[in-house]
């Protein structure tokens, strides 16, 4: 697949943590509106447990972080990792799998460089 990153003019900005995946969206839309960013890269893990629990905070994230990029008007690219149990969790963060945050990190670049030089 081809790229569309091009990566002049574009920023790599603050690592912000919080405390789980369900506080990613607004974290997302905060500094998405803030203006100082071209992209905002969401990353987590969300594994279920013994309660439906994990269905809240996975779908919770996942359409947070859709809403929040519709909001700031950015690209929020949604890396975070939905898991059965932590074996799906290690082979996605680098294992057999691959690496899913890093392929969401090679998004956000492409959608902020797409954004910033062929959509403004
Ligand atoms: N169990 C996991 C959580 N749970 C915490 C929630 O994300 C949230 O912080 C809490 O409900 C307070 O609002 N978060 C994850 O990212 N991954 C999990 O497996
Ligand atoms: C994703 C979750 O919230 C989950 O890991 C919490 O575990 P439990 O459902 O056993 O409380």
């Amino acid at each position: 697949m081809g790229s569309l990153a091009d990566t002049k003019g574009l920023s790599f900005g603050v690592v912000v943590s919080v405390h789980g995946s369900f506080e990613v969206p607004i974290t997302a839309q905060k500094h998405g509106k803030s203006g100082n960013y071209d992209a905002i890269l969401c990353i987590g893990a969300v594994i279920r447990g013994d309660t439906t629990h994990y269905d809240a905070v996975a779908n919770s994230a996942a359409s947070g972080v859709l809403n929040a990029g519709l909001s700031a008007g950015i690209p929020c690219v949604f890396g975070v990792l939905t898991c059965e149990d932590m074996d799906q969790a290690l082979n996605g963060a680098g294992g057999k799998a691959g690496n899913k945050g890093a392929e969401a990190a090679i998004t956000a670049i492409e959608m902020a460089s797409l954004f910033r030089h062929h959509l403004s």
